[in-house]
């Protein structure tokens, strides 16, 4: 059985949601001539039968895995190659793997000709709640995560569920931070699955379809992050603060995990999110074994690093926060105190 999730905006375009999805790659492709298919090294053999299944010509490229390949260096690779194979507006760019080479995919397809279309085909589960839905592609420079990027709807989204089973513990774990996001920011059901414990195959897929609504219901209305989809940066204002400290070693899912607490503890502290449901975010997270503190002596550099941030606006810091489950808004220019003390929340 195939979902169909859909993203409203300009250029509508569907989630396909299942198992063995290869077969649906002609459509989703359009009228393609040629297809670029980029992966990593992990994912060689599905970017080969996605390759296969497009039934057009395809030229294959590897790019270095996760983080390493979300560069301004390894986009320019991949655009030269495209050059060297005069590739045109009338190509499509696939994307095959997890978040970091759909977003590397995305953003060399929203510059190569100033924009082709291009299909990501997630094989992770952070990838598929979130990095392939909406449009955000880019790449990270020194200061800062994502820092370079276009927002560059996909023509189609492919979440197979089968590549699931080859995907590491570690990145399972990561990818359930996103969830998690989605549960406390719109769909508290999440949070009810992600306490009973119980993540066997239906749960699973229950938990990626419900993240990916939350995802398709925001992004089709604010794109460009003009407001609304600002509460998708949930626990993201530390978390890439955290990421760029650790020079992207850090699971991008990891990272998230201790910035959702933070935000959380912000917010309890700031008199606007009750204490139960600041103590459910650690507990949820805890559950499913995501990191919950990071080293109490990082706070000066954290500080520095969150003012660039995306939601910044002037010199003013912006938090996505909770006003109650299921109810985020902005907490705008916090005093330096409030920071700190949320920040001791997650110290260790
Ligand atoms: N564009 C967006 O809206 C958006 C949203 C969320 C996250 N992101 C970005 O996504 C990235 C994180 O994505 P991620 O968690 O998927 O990490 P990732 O892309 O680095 O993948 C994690 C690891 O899992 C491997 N992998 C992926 N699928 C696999 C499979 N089926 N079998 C075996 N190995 C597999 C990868 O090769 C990699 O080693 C970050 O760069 C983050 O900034 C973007
Ligand atoms: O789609 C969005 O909007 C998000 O903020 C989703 C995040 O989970 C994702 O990590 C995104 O890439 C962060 O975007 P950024 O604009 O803060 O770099
Ligand atoms: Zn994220």
């Amino acid at each position: 059985m195939v979902t169909r999730i859909q993203v409203a905006g300009d250029r509508p375009y569907e989630v396909l949601v299942g198992r063995e999805l290869s077969g649906e790659l002609p459509s989703l492709i359009g009228g393609a001539a040629r297809a670029a298919v980029l992966f990593s090294a992990p994912l060689r053999a599905r970017a080969e039968l996605i390759a296969a299944a497009t039934g057009v010509k395809t030229l294959l490229i590897e790019v270095p895995d996760a983080e390493a390949g979300k560069t301004v260096e390894v986009a320019a690779r991949c655009w030269d190659e495209l050059g060297a194979n005069n590739f045109t507006r009338t190509d499509v760019v696939i994307g095959v793997g997890g978040g970091a080479v759909t977003d590397l995919a995305g953003f060399v397809a929203a510059s190569w000709l100033r924009g082709v279309p291009w299909v990501p085909c997630s094989t992770s589960l952070l990838g598929m709640v979130d990095a392939a839905v909406g449009g955000k592609t880019g790449v990270n420079i020194a200061a800062g995560k994502n820092l370079v990027g276009a927002f560059h709807p996909p023509a189609g989204v492919l979440c197979d569920l089968d590549s699931l089973a080859t995907l590491p513990a570690d990145d399972l774990t990561a990818g359930l931070a996103e969830v998690i996001k989605c549960g406390f920011i719109a769909d508290p059901a999440i949070l009810d699955l992600i306490e009973k414990g119980d993540l066997g195959d239906d749960v699973l897929r229950e938990l990626v379809e419900r993240a990916i609504r939350v995802k398709a219901e925001v992004v089709g209305v604010d794109l460009k992050e003009s407001g609304l989809r600002e509460i998708l940066n949930y626990g993201h204002t530390l978390g890439h603060a955290i990421e760029k400290r650790e020079r992207y070693t850090w699971k991008h899912g990891h990272a998230v995990a201790v910035g959702l607490i933070f935000a959380a503890e912000l917010a309890r502290l700031a008199g606007r999110l009750d204490d139960e449901t600041a103590r459910r975010h650690r507990a949820a997270l805890e559950r499913v074994g995501l990191p919950t503190s990071y080293a109490a002596d990082a706070w000066p550099e954290l500080l520095s690093a969150m003012r660039v941030d995306k939601k910044t606006r002037a010199a003013t810091l912006r938090f996505v926060v909770l006003d109650g489950l299921a109810q985020p808004g902005i907490l705008s220019g916090p005093d330096e105190s409030l920071l700190e003390r949320a920040y001791a929340e997650v110290a260790r």
